[in-house]
């Protein structure tokens, strides 16, 4: 182990999804079996005593690739010099809470951090916000780090597009790695668009394969409704399978997209495919040398459009509150 320690901030740390994560980190499957990292968790006041009970529950795994754990209550101290930030932590919608209520409860989480992230980061932070509503938050957290580059702020898809993958796969009677080019446009929510239009499996088209009536009345609300369809059932939303695309969706954007292929993943839009420049949105992309871009030049059909627009119209919505509320 000659390199030295890559710094991976992870906020909520004590929560569902920060249990399920640590652990597959301090393994090296976020960064590579060669790549010793360094844990730095960011909780609440209130939390900090559980957090420290995982971290000693990380000691005693003996992880050859984790090189300490540190515990924080202060944002400004968890993102100094952090190389990969994880915004797990969020506040989470309760009883009689408006959507608005929520995106000012998170503004009060994702300004300071960050705040924190533009004062301390590494220069080669790349930010992945998890906690909900992801993409929005990902935009206030953008908008208080003005030094740092648009493209490092990202928010996640990769559990919608895990979850499209699953039920194509399931579908066709085909492996996993079969499917190519599946894509999740929009927003981490129910008006979410996963996509098949471009799809293929063993180079076939999957829109060819499945009816029309089977994707927009099974497929489309499946995938796009599933995190409801966790909570139902485990009374408690996804975790594991969170924890996991978030390995994922950081492990792609580090070591880059097979040839052929593509991801999804929420970034800054360029103005791409009609989405408003500097919202966060779901696109497919690709990712090389560190950097996810979307995939330019689809030809995108009118069902498509239509479904898209929706999801985009949403988080102009969302934009529009938070700046309402003088949070961006
Ligand atoms: N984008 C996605 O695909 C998915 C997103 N999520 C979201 O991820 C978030 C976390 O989920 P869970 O771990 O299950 O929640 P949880 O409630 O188990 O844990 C959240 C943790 O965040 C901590 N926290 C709250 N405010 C904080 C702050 N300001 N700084 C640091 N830590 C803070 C809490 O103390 C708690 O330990 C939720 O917002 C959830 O909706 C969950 C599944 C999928
Ligand atoms: O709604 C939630 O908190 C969980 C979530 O995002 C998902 O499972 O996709």
């Amino acid at each position: 182990m000659t390199q030295a320690p890559v710094n991976v901030t992870v906020t909520g740390a004590a929560g569902q999804i920060g249990y399920a994560l640590l652990f597959r980190i301090a393994s090296g499957q976020l960064l590579g079996q060669d790549v010793p990292v360094k844990l730095r968790l960011l909780e609440i006041p209130q939390a900090v005593k559980a957090a420290e009970g995982t971290a000693m529950e990380l000691e005693d795994g003996a992880f050859p690739l984790l090189a300490g754990t540190d515990i924080f209550d202060d944002p400004k101290q968890a993102f100094e010099g952090t190389n990969i930030a994880l915004l797990v932590g969020a506040r989470p919608r309760s009883k009689g809470m408006e959507r608005g209520d929520l995106l000012e409860a998170n503004g009060g989480i994702f300004k300071p951090q960050g705040e924190a992230i533009n004062a301390g980061a590494a220069d080669d932070v790349k930010v992945l916000v998890v906690g909900n509503p992801a993409n929005t938050n990902a935009l206030i957290a953008r908008s208080h780090a003005p030094d740092v580059p648009a493209d490092r702020f990202t928010a996640m898809t990769r559990l919608d597009h895990n979850r499209a993958l699953a039920q194509l796969a399931k579908k066709l009677g085909v492996p996993v790695t079969e499917l190519k080019k599946v894509a999740i446009w929009g927003n981490h929510s129910a008006t979410q668009y996963p996509s098949v239009q471009h799809a293929e499996f063993g180079g076939k088209s999957i829109a060819e394969a499945v009816d029309q009536a089977w994707l927009e009345n099974d497929f489309i609300p499946t995938v796009a409704k599933r995190g409801a369809a966790i909570i139902e059932a485990r009374g408690l939303s996804s975790a594991a399978s969170a924890a996991s695309a978030a390995i994922d969706h950081v492990y792609t954007w580090v070591n880059g997209t097979p040839a052929g292929d593509w991801t999804s993943a929420a970034v800054v839009s360029d103005g791409s495919y009609g989405v408003p420049e500097g919202l966060i949105s779901s696109f497919p992309v690709t990712a090389k040398d560190g950097k996810y871009e979307i995939v330019q030049g689809l030809e995108i059909d009118e069902f498509s459009r239509t479904r898209i627009d929706a999801s985009v119209a949403e988080l102009v919505e969302e934009r529009d509150t938070v700046q309402k509320l003088g949070l961006i």
